[in-house]
């Protein structure tokens, strides 16, 4: 096999297009598959069909209160100077919270409001309103009634709607199903003595993260060493048993990277190196008309190609639209240099300064994982700049809501 070095060097953006473009033409992104589910199992999962109520709610006039069933018209005499003495069972009917009102009965009263003197009577001095204290039939949902929309994430407010309405089982995009194959012969699971040259293995656990969050079902295969048949036979595999295939590090241009090479000869590889830094040697293709993302090995690389091009795959085939990151703006606390021709993502803490928020940039090694976990938010460089000047007023996409921001400063706040 040749060694293919040269990698190309397209805005991301264009990529990410020519891939979606790709995933709608060959239907991926517009025939998406359905599933019915259990309705107590539906939270979090997004509709498929518009859903109508089976049956009203309440579907018969139900007691409002505990207290009396009444015929209104039966009580207009009544009054403080003027008890009205009612019989049990015939001209009143005691009725509990939630009973139906028997047939021919149009009131409840309170049972605080009445009386019983005598055995089989009731007292009340106070005359019924039509109507009063009784929750009509479809007072919450009428039968036939659009209870939610297609593609509509359920709420538990919406799973109780819908099994109030009679609804217990509902069409639901199916969980994207993502297979992550962390690759490399010099991984080995996680343990605290590791020998040298051993990488221990953190990114299938991270990647699965991130595909849970965005509404994934994420499969971690064990650990494929640097050999390409077997490197093949598990990417077959997971294309057929997935939605979306990460295959974690070999992407870029070192003797043992196979991953774009295997790619091309499954399927069809569309991009191979994109102008990010991190992220660079990306490879988005197509096997068996499934997405496969050949995803950095360094860390911070491979949540960022995740990140641009694995969620909104995941959003997109469970028909939602992926959300946009919530911004700020922020001064830089200090100048940021970045190579021209690279789009630049680079981890940013903030600190509120009386009331004007510094982002100061954290370690940009692309293996430094921690300076992500720590960090606030991405502060972006485009491709056609050469960076910042401290003091300059930037756009922060956040990655934790502002009011968590953390008080004290730790980690390293150099490059
Ligand atoms: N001559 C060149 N060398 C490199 C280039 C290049 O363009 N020319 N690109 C660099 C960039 S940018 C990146 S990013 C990396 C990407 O490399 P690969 O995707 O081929 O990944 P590996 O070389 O196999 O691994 C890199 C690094 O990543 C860590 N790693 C890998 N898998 C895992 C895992 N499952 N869990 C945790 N960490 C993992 C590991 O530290 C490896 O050392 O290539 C540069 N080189
Ligand atoms: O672009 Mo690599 O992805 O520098 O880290």
């Amino acid at each position: 096999m040749t060694r293919k070095v040269f990698l190309s060097n397209r805005p991301w953006q264009e990529a990410r297009e020519e891939f979606l473009a790709t995933l709608r033409a060959e239907g991926y992104l517009t025939e998406l598959p359905v599933e019915e589910i259990e309705v107590t199992a539906a939270l979090g999962r997004v509709t498929a069909a518009p859903v109508y109520a089976a049956v009203s709610s309440p579907h018969y006039p139900a007691a409002a209160m505990d207290g009396i069933a009444v015929r209104a018209e039966a009580t207009f005499t009544a009054g403080e100077g003027n008890p009205l003495e009612l019989a049990l069972g015939h001209e009143a009917v005691t009725v509990d919270t939630g009973d139906p009102v028997p047939e021919g009965f149009d009131a409840v009263i309170m049972i605080e409001e009445v009386t019983f003197e005598d055995k089989g009577v009731a007292v009340i001095r106070r005359p019924a309103v039509p109507g009063q204290n009784i929750r009509p039939v479809g007072e919450n949902i009428k039968a036939g009634e659009l209870l939610v929309p297609a593609g509509h994430v359920l709420t538990p407010f919406d799973l109780g709607g819908l099994l109030s309405a009679g609804v217990t089982r509902v069409a639901v995009r199916p969980r994207p199903r993502v297979a992550i194959l962390p690759t490399g012969t010099e991984l080995v699971p996680p343990n605290p003595n590791p020998a040298p040259g051993q990488i221990l293995e953190s990114n299938g656990t991270m990647l699965a993260g991130l595909v849970t969050l965005w509404g994934g079902e994420p499969q971690v295969y064990p650990i494929t060493p640097d050999d390409y048949r077997l490197l093949k036979e598990r990417l077959l595999e997971a294309v057929a048993a997935s939605d979306l295939v990460l295959i974690n590090a070999g992407s870029s241009a070192g003797r043992e990277d196979y991953t774009a090479g295997l790619v091309a000869e499954v399927g069809r590889v569309l991009t191979h190196g994109v102008a990010t830094k991190p992220g660079k040697p990306v490879i988005l293709g197509m096997v068996e008309g499934k997405p496969v993302i050949g995803v950095p090995g360094y860390p911070v690389s491979a949540a960022l190609c995740a990140e641009l091009f694995a969620r909104p795959l995941i959003y997109y085939r469970q028909g939602l639209e992926p959300p946009r990151r919530e911004q700020v703006r922020a001064v830089l606390g200090r100048k940021i240099y970045s190579p021209l021709g690279r789009e630049e993502f680079i981890r940013v803490r903030l600190e509120k300064e009386g009331d004007r928020l510094v982002a100061h940039p954290t370690s940009r090694g692309a293996a430094t994982i921690m300076a992500l976990a720590r960090a606030d938010g991405i502060v972006v460089v485009p491709r056609l700049a050469e960076g910042f000047a401290a003091g300059q007023e930037v756009t922060v996409y956040l990655l934790r809501p502002l009011e968590d921001l953390a008080e004290e400063a730790y980690g390293s706040r150099e490059e």
